[in-house]
């Protein structure tokens, strides 16, 4: 009989990092615990951007609350290893992808057919409703696409960052990528040099990568966010702040709304 999908270790894929090392209850520790930082960075973009999300859209902080619901879904996974837990960790990375693409997709790069961005909503929702099901075919080969669609967003970053002259917001597109570089880096290294760092009794790349990727997505989400208040809101004269150090550039960067104005429609 085929285990049943939330048996301890059903899932397909084993990190680097020993079972069962420090609990009984926990497979993977670090990898557990390192999911933490998307508890807190989520609810605390909720609350920097809420101006932004009461001028733009509220879906802003949908954004946000799904990327918080991928770090329980990560911490069950890492906790259990069970094929279910692997399903809700993929399948929730695809939904913030695709809820992040309808809200943040710059509008000209929409392919001609598409009139608006509720049209563009629709079609993203149907891609992701059919991928969803796909993800089932396969399970071993959804991470690696997830990772491939961050090809496709820098190759938006780099179109949008040839029109853009601002030194701060070419430097946000640097850190972004340069962090997402070190995060790859992680993942691929634990996926497969792990009889190396096994050697060297260094197995938390995966646990490294939960915090990379968490604060790459902080940086690209803010770039994201200044792209589409620039073509959607330019009259609400968007800038990006960095909390908690606002004028040093150090921290959280976020979209700050400098000037009220009357599209403060939402709150
Ligand atoms: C118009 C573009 C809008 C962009 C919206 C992007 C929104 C991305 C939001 C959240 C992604 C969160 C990913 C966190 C993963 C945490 C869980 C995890 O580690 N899961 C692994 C198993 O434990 C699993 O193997 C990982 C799978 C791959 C995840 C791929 C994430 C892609 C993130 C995109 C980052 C963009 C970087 C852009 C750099 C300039
Ligand atoms: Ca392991
Ligand atoms: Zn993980």
């Amino acid at each position: 009989m085929p285990p049943s999908i939330f048996a301890r270790e059903s899932s397909e894929i084993d990190w680097c990092e020993d079972n069962y090392l420090y609990s009984e209850y926990v497979a993977e520790y670090y990898n557990t615990v390192s999911n933490v930082i998307f508890l807190v960075v989520g609810p605390l973009m909720m609350y920097l951007l809420h101006p932004y999300a009461c001028t733009r859209s509220l879906a802003v902080h949908l954004v946000w609350l799904m990327f918080t619901v991928v770090g329980f879904f990560s911490i069950y996974y890492h906790m259990t290893l069970s094929y279910l837990g692997q399903l809700m960790d993929e399948i929730s990375i695809l939904w913030v992808i695709a809820v992040g693409y309808s809200v943040w997709f710059p509008r000209p790069y929409f392919p001609n057919f598409i009139k608006n961005r509720k049209n563009f909503g629709t079609i993203i929702f149907t891609v992701a409703t059919f991928s969803t099901v796909l993800s089932f075919v396969r399970p071993a080969v959804n991470a690696y696409v997830l990772n491939c669609i961050t090809f496709h967003i820098l190759y938006i970053v780099v179109k949008e960052m040839k029109k853009c002259s601002d030194h701060s917001i070419q430097k946000l597109a640097l850190a972004s990528i340069c962090l997402w570089l070190v995060a790859i880096s992680c993942w691929l290294s634990d996926r497969f040099l792990c009889s190396f760092w096994r050697r060297i009794n260094f197995c938390y790349l995966h646990s490294i990568w939960h915090v990379f990727i968490c604060i790459t997505v902080a940086y690209s989400n803010t770039l994201f966010s200044y792209f589409d208040a620039v073509y959607e809101i330019p009259e609400s004269l968007p800038q990006v702040h960095y909390w908690p150090f606002k004028s040093h550039r150090i921290g959280l960067p976020y979209l700050a709304i400098t000037k009220c104005t009357k599209s403060r429609k939402a709150c």
